[in-house]
């Protein structure tokens, strides 16, 4: 063990796209960083989540899209190319080499060591690298905590030794298995089920609640009724009670019925875990396998609610919990990289809500696309959600297939749309579209909520003609110009 201590700034564990982005605004707010990271640089986003997730799905959209406009349809002939998809999906992925991210990390000036990190105390660190080589690490001023998640296995018998699936499996697989069963039934269960039945691989779903529960009802059920028209067996209230492997390699589900499926992949997407269990939580006397619960700067806070003493531990990205998004917890990184810098330079500290140094949009305006056929696109509050939490609201429902850009975009477009309005402000509470390409229309109802537009200004923004964005004057027009005053 080398007795020298490297000391930097900041150091941050975990290069995921969150962790990145922590010492990027740190560095551009002048302090050294050092990003410490144990697999690939660049973490779950790049290689086993987001990208190759969607470049598994994107394939079977726009198939799917030129099969719904006449005259296009009539060109699209053959089956997908499962080869050519998985193939495409490595290109993303770079085939699971980092060093693209390497140089960006070079490039922008942040130091990278290679290993795993665990705490040896207050603002101090020890990594073993890939050779076995332990370094010894002390930040002047900051550690970020930005390790991210990791796929929850539920207790079912059996499961742990059936070697099932999690979504890093499902997401980097080389060849498709001829029945797929899925235990789960959120983003993730969702999507490979819509990616894995368009391969043509018969999937079956356990989920104990609704498909997408957080979502608006409608939503939930578009994506139901579109999986099954997909061939997805559905079986939702329940979940197994038994997993067994054979020799043979396939796995035997059994159900709460005593019926079993039989089937050559098992895929668990039950939720997540946080990534702090083997992170020497305990010699900063907070607790191993917790999530870092968070003020709105991102200051990791004690068992008794209050940043630690010296308020030098910072957790970003999926670890804090705050919400499971790429997007968002870049959000978080932008603004915890820039108070870091602030503090560590004695720079004043914007952190009353909306500021520049909180993350205050994590409470009120997530924006999420459940990339499904149809996409569901969602931001801030559920027409159910807004009500539990006491708001005066009005519903404004519409169906997005009138909209005349709809209607030429794909024949027959089905869609709806739901805006929940704050009845005292008059502002924009959430936003959900559900149909063909609705994820481009996310950041305008994001827009409309952050900036908190009243009713009777945004009769002021005026969509294109004829696009599908003309549904936002289609759901003013149905709340009605007078009551928008
Ligand atoms: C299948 C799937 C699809 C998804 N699709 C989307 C999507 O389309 N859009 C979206 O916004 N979100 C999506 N998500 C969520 C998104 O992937 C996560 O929110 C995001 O990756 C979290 O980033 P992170 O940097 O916090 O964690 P990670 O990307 O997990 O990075 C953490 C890094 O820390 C490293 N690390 C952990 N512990 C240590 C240690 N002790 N020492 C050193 N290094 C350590 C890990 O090796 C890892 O690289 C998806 C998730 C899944 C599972
Ligand atoms: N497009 C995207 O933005 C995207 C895509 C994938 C994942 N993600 C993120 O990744 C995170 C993880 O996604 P996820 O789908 O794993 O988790 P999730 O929390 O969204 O859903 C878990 C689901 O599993 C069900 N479940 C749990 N235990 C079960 C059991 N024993 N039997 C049957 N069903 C069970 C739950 O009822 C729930 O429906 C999410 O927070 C999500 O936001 C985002």
């Amino acid at each position: 063990m080398s007795t020298d201590v490297k000391e930097y700034d900041l150091i941050v564990i975990g290069a995921g796209a969150i962790g990145e982005n922590v010492a990027d605004r740190a560095v551009q707010g002048g302090l050294s960083a050092l990003l410490v990271e144990a697999e690939l640089v660049g973490g779950e986003c790049s290689y086993w989540a987001c990208m190759p997730s969607k470049a598994l799905l994107r394939p079977a959209e726009a198939v799917h899209s030129a099969q719904h406009v006449n005259g296009a349809k009539q060109a699209v002939t053959g089956e997908i190319d499962v080869e050519a998809v998985l193939k495409r999906r490595d290109s993303f992925t770079s085939n699971w080499d980092d060093s693209g991210q390497v140089a960006w990390v070079k490039g922008a000036g942040i130091e990278l060591l290679r290993g795993h990190a665990v705490f040896t105390g207050v603002k101090e660190l020890q990594v073993t690298t890939p050779d076995g080589e332990t370094v010894r690490l002390r930040a002047r001023h900051a550690v970020t905590a930005s390790t991210g998640s990791t796929s929850l296995l539920p207790d079912i018998p059996g499961l742990a030794d059936a070697r099932p699936w999690t979504s890093r499996e499902a997401t980097s697989a080389k060849s498709v298995p001829a029945r797929l069963v899925i235990i789960g039934g959120g983003v993730v269960a969702a999507e490979m089920a819509t990616a894995y039945s368009s391969f043509g691989t018969r999937v079956t779903i356990l989920s104990r609640s609704k498909l997408l529960a957080k979502e608006e009802d409608f939503a939930s059920l578009a994506v139901t009724e579109s999986l099954r028209e997909l061939g997805v067996d559905l079986r939702i209230g329940e979940s197994a009670t038994e997993v067994h492997r054979d020799a043979e390699g396939i796995v035997h589900t059994t159900l709460r019925d005593g019926t079993v499926l039989d089937s050559e992949e098992i895929l668990v997407a039950a939720g997540r875990l946080p990534r702090t269990g083997d992170l020497g939580l305990e010699a900063i006397g907070l607790t191993p396998h917790q999530w870092l619960e968070t003020d709105d700067t991102l200051l990791v806070l004690g068992d008794d609610g209050k940043p630690l003493p010296g308020e030098w531990l910072y957790a970003t990205g999926d670890v804090n919990h705050r919400v499971l998004l790429t997007h968002q917890g870049k959000y978080q990184a932008r603004a915890a990289g820039d108070v870091i810098a602030a503090r560590a330079t004695g720079q004043a500290v914007s952190d009353a809500p909306w500021g520049r140094h909180v993350a205050t949009a994590d409470h009120q305006s997530v924006p999420q696309v459940t990339f499904t056929e149809p996409p569901v696109a969602s931001v801030g509050l559920t027409s159910v959600a807004a009500e539990k939490a006491g708001y005066r609201t009005k519903v404004v429902d519409y169906e997005i297939g009138y909209v005349a850009g709809a209607s030429v975009h794909i024949d027959g477009y089905k869609g709806h749309a739901r805006m929940v309005v704050d009845e005292d402000r008059k502002v924009v509470l959430g936003v959900t579209f559900v149909g063909p390409d609705v994820q481009e229309l996310l950041t305008s109802a994001t827009m409309a909520i952050v900036g908190e537009i009243p009713l009777d200004r945004l009769w002021h923004v005026v969509p294109a003609y004829p696009t599908i964005s003309e549904v936002w004057l289609r759901l003013l027009e149905t709340y009605g110009r007078d009551a928008s005053a």
